[in-house]
């Protein structure tokens, strides 16, 4: 199951027109109207400024980080303040070395290319990317076999800037050419009612401190999240001719499902599985992923890293284990004492 196939609710990834038509709506445009990520941002401004004063093509930059934490927005914002166009692709729409090669030989100096998922990109494209990062130039393999012949190309200047939600999964020869790598962090629930109350601005929304206090609680500290649990606040008020206030968000989160620390469908059977099938663990995540019909790689980088912060599971050098909290949140007791708590292991 992709995540496109996650809860509808709460999947990283948008669903329709409409949901991508609501997300760049609320798209910031600038560093400073960007949310959170304070340390990032510092980076970034940086080094667009240094790039500016020298006049010439801002670094390499990776984004990575789980989905829905801005990434995309970022790169949209690296063009915007740097005043150079955007070219956008992805790492799954570049099968092949020539898919690539078109994309850079038809760059105009200076813009700055997006690839979303780049760890989803062809090997030998990767390898072709090396180059074109390093010394803006790429080799066109002419013919097959032993008549083989390669013929070098010069490229306009670029800056990459590359999402993924796997850093480790991309080769260190590609992770090296970046000049800098941002990690993005899930945002706590100040910033994220910052990032609600700005939306339900932009949205003509009003709606009280503590109905955007429930609702950032609510989220997996994800703004992706955030703008579409307050798109659903909105219609549960617009439909009952209510306020959007506390009433309406309990309502509304309780008819999608939403669990008081923002579990969503597959976040809870990963749990429901760690806790009742083996016992709290430790169990390997590949066996996880297997017992709720999941790919290893969605429990990895969108369902993991959330449980791991909000300390419902630890990692240990034995499997994933289920902690003291999640037995507490499930309202389960472990079958025995022993070894249970990644605490005591
Ligand atoms: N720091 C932020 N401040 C305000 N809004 C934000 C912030 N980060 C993300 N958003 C909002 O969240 C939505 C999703 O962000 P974005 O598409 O940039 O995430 P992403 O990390 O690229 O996700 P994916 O990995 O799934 O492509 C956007 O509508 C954007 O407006």
């Amino acid at each position: 199951m992709s995540p496109d196939a996650l809860d509808p609710l709460l999947r990283p990834v948008p669903e329709s027109e409409a949901e991508l038509a609501f997300e760049g709506a609320l798209r910031p445009q600038s560093l400073s109207e960007f949310v959170g990520q304070r340390k990032v941002r510092g980076q970034l401004e940086l080094l667009l400024k240094a790039a500016a004063l020298q006049n010439r093509t801002p670094d390499h930059i990776l984004l990575a980080g789980p989905p829905g934490l801005g990434k995309t927005t970022l790169a949209m914002i690296v063009a915007h303040e740097s005043g150079r166009p955007l070219r956008m692709s992805s790492g799954p729409a570049i099968q092949h070395a020539g898919d690539l090669a078109a994309l850079l030989s038809s760059l105009t100096p200076g813009e700055i290319l997006f690839i979303d998922e780049i760890h989803r990109m062809a090997r030998s494209a990767e390898e072709m990317l090396y180059l074109a990062m390093e010394d803006f130039r790429i080799d066109i393999m002419v013919g097959k076999g032993a008549g083989a012949t390669s013929i070098p190309l010069e490229l306009a200047p670029f800056t990459l800037v590359g999402a993924t939600t796997r850093s480790g999964l991309l080769p260190n020869p590609l992770r090296d050419r970046f000049g800098f790598t941002a990690h993005l962090e899930f945002y706590d629930n100040a910033e994220l009612e910052q990032v609600l109350r700005r939306a339900a601005q932009l949205l003509e929304l009003p709606i009280d401190g503590r109905a955007l206090a429930e609702i950032a609680g609510r989220c997996r500290g994800t703004p992706r999240i955030a703008n579409r649990l307050l798109r659903r606040v909105r219609d549960y008020a617009l439909v009952h001719g209510s306020d959007a206030g506390l009433t309406a968000v309990h309502a509304a989160l309780e008819l999608y499902d939403v669990d008081p620390l923002g579990l969503d469908r597959l976040d809870r059977a990963v749990m429901e599985i760690l806790l009742t099938r083996f016992d709290g663990g430790p169990v390997g995540l590949n066996t996880l992923a297997v017992s709720v019909g999941e790919e290893s790689e969605t429990v990895e980088s969108v369902v993991e890293p959330f449980l791991v912060r909000i300390g419902l599971i630890t990692r240990t050098p034995r499997g994933r284990v289920a902690t003291r909290e999640a037995w507490q949140h499930f309202g389960l007791t472990p079958r025995s004492q022993e070894g249970l708590f990644g605490n005591d292991l």
